[in-house]
């Protein structure tokens, strides 16, 4: 019989990491429910991307636990650990593309790593689709990075974190240096294809904007820990400096007002479109 535990689909408990004398997270817990977008704000180098990078056991902790589709991610056997990477996809900060490599190959990366069998026809196909799929024109596969707008690298990196169509995306601060128009067209991009292959996200963002149209909860990181996390009705319900000051000061008033000016924007879940 299925429990609940089968509907957290990441889970940190007693997280605890450090850089030298440097302690950037200190009894961190988090549950990332399936099927959610999940947005992860605080103040800079508060440790977001770090908790990124320790979910997926590329930052070995000092303490704690971590499990992603009940799996242990510290300290795996490779052989292990490769079968669980192949169920995440991740955009890193900046996108990261090869840029030796065409879009089309960067596509390919991660499927000739988990599948080298494969041949180049179907390689090349797979490749098409996601690039098509992420909303670039088929002509940008051939295309080098250093050859893309901002906003098509990002989502050439998006492709790439979906070329083995995975059940978890790891976003980090995907929106950050696109213009407004380009950023709601890439939360419109997150949210369509989280619901059409029922993805679960794990969203780190400095985008007020993004957290009101797309996400379902928000984890807020201070003081080494997510010290709250809810929708954000439930976090503005929270007497606390920080979040009342993110939420409630000019730019979160600003995000609510394009929300309420674009009408029909829905946040999953509400029923409102
Ligand atoms: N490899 C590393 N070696 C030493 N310190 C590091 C390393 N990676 C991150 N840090 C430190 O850890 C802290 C948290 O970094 P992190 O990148 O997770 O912050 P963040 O919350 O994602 O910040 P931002 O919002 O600015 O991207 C920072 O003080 C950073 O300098």
């Amino acid at each position: 019989m299925p429990s609940a535990d089968d509907d957290i689909i990441i889970r940190v408990r007693g997280l605890r990491t450090s850089f030298g004398d440097q302690v950037i997270h200190d009894g961190l817990d988090l549950d990332v429910r399936r099927g959610e977008i999940l947005g992860v704000v605080g103040g800079s180098g508060t440790g977001k991307s770090v908790l990124m990078r320790a979910i997926i056991g590329l930052q070995p902790p000092d303490e704690g636990e971590i499990t992603v589709f009940g799996e242990s991610t510290i300290g795996r056997e490779e052989t292990e650990a490769v079968e669980i990477r192949k169920r995440w996809g991740v955009l890193f900060q900046g996108g990261a593309l090869f840029s030796t490599l065409t879009v089309a190959e960067n596509v390919q990366v991660p499927i000739r790593e988990f599948y080298p069998e494969l041949d180049l026809a179907l390689l090349d196909e797979i490749a098409s689709y996601k690039v098509v799929m992420t909303g670039l024109p088929a002509e940008a596969g051939p295309k080098y990075p250093a050859e893309l707008s901002g906003g098509m690298k990002k989502r050439a990196g998006l492709a790439r974190a979906l070329a083995l169509d995975p059940e978890l995306l790891f976003l980090d601060e995907p929106t950050a240096g696109l213009d407004p128009i380009g950023a709601a067209g890439f939360d419109e991009l997150t949210h369509s294809l989280q619901q059409t292959m029922g993805l679960t996200v794990f969203l780190i963002t400095h985008d007020l904007d993004t957290l009101y149209a797309i996400c379902d909860r928000v984890a807020v990181l201070a003081d080494k820990k997510v010290i709250a996390v809810g929708t954000i009705d439930e976090l503005l319900a929270l007497d606390h400096p920080w979040i009342q000051e993110y939420f409630n000061g000019p730019r979160g008033r600003a995000a609510v007002a394009t929300q309420e000016a674009n009408g029909a924007r829905k946040k999953p879940g509400t029923g409102t479109d």
